[in-house]
């Protein structure tokens, strides 16, 4: 028996595929500081877990590829250095011996429009689009949804979907910064200008990717830098309209597994359908010298994720 975090892997059953996970990178060459609740941030010292999660993912010359949960680069990254941080840590992304997918935090976007981060990011777009799906076994597919396709950030501030935000936050949310949660209660403290939601196009999109998924009798992993179970963590950080999306998804039996980033500290839980949900800890939350990155092992019945240091190790078994 090997042992990863306080998992011990089960021997002898090889998996179908593997791929590495990383997230909230949150790079920016400038000194440590700390998030607005006082939890420290390692600016400069990310790019290293990053470049530690690679060498491992390549040294486990078993990954089929990786996926990155967003938020490549801080928010207070200065704004010249906006394209070369990017830029930077998509090179070291490259580094690895194999395809790297990537997703859109709010973080990305405070730092550079669509337009020009959709590219860099290689992300297959339309319009602006950042959602998209693949397959990499006949037995799986991955959807990546874009939990700022509605958003007061990263679209042009005349777009209908900026205005759209705007309005939904100006019902929502009372506090004149919408970025502040106080005096709202419970679940409603999601309704903050850093988080988004999926809006109807994509929701139909979603609904049409399930359907097929479920003809082909494929397994799916849902990915989204917003957390879409309100049982894993803080209500701060979920999709605003996580409950239509969660909708959408009980109505098929094909989604096994829903991962995240975001809500740095990280979490997992399983929600009324069996569908697990892990949030995963952030790279830029890690005090230098430590790590937060994994892989992930699929099988029929169950992803086994092992983490190195800060990420929890989770088996997520399933009904296959
Ligand atoms: N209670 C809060 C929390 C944050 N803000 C301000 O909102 C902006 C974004 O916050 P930040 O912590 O940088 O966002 P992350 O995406 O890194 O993390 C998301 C959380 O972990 C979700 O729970 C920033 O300007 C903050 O100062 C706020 O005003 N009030």
């Amino acid at each position: 028996m090997g042992s990863a975090n306080g998992l011990v892997s089960v021997q002898g059953k090889q998996p179908l595929f593997s791929f590495g996970v990383i997230s909230d990178v949150q790079y920016a060459d400038i000194p440590n500081g700390q998030s607005f609740m006082g939890v420290p941030r390692y600016y400069r010292h990310s790019i290293l877990v990053l470049q530690r999660a690679v060498q491992k993912w390549n040294n486990l010359q078993k990954l089929k590829f990786v996926v990155n949960f967003g938020d490549i680069v801080d928010g207070f990254c200065p704004k010249d250095q906006s394209l070369n941080a990017v830029q930077k840590i998509v090179d070291e992304f490259k580094n690895f011996d194999g395809p790297s997918y990537h997703m859109i935090g709010n973080h990305c976007l405070y730092n550079l429009p669509r337009n020009m981060l959709l590219p860099l990011l290689n992300i297959p777009s339309f319009e602006g689009r950042a959602y998209y799906d693949f397959s990499p076994t006949p037995t799986y597919r991955f959807v990546v949804l874009d939990g700022y396709d509605i958003s007061a950030i990263g679209w042009p501030s005349d777009h209908p979907k900026t205005l759209e935000a705007l309005k939904f936050l100006q019902e929502k949310n009372p506090n004149l910064d919408k970025n502040s949660p106080v005096g709202l209660v419970g679940l409603e403290r999601r309704f903050l200008m850093f988080n988004g939601a999926v809006g109807k196009e994509q929701m139909e999109w979603l609904d049409s990717v399930l359907q097929d998924a479920t003809k082909l009798k494929q397994k799916v992993v849902v990915c989204c830098h917003l957390p879409l179970d309100p049982g894993t963590l803080s209500p701060e950080a979920l999709l605003w309209n996580y409950d239509e999306v969660m909708d959408v998804i009980h109505k098929y039996n094909c989604v096994k597994v829903c991962l995240s980033g975001h809500d740095h500290k990280g979490g997992h839980s399983i929600d009324s359908h069996g569908i697990h949900h892990r949030v995963l800890e952030a790279a830029l939350e890690c005090p230098p010298g430590s790590d937060a990155f994994g892989y992930i092992d699929v099988y029929d019945d169950r992803l086994t994720l092992s983490g190195t240091d800060r990420m929890e190790s989770t088996d997520m078994i399933f009904n296959p």
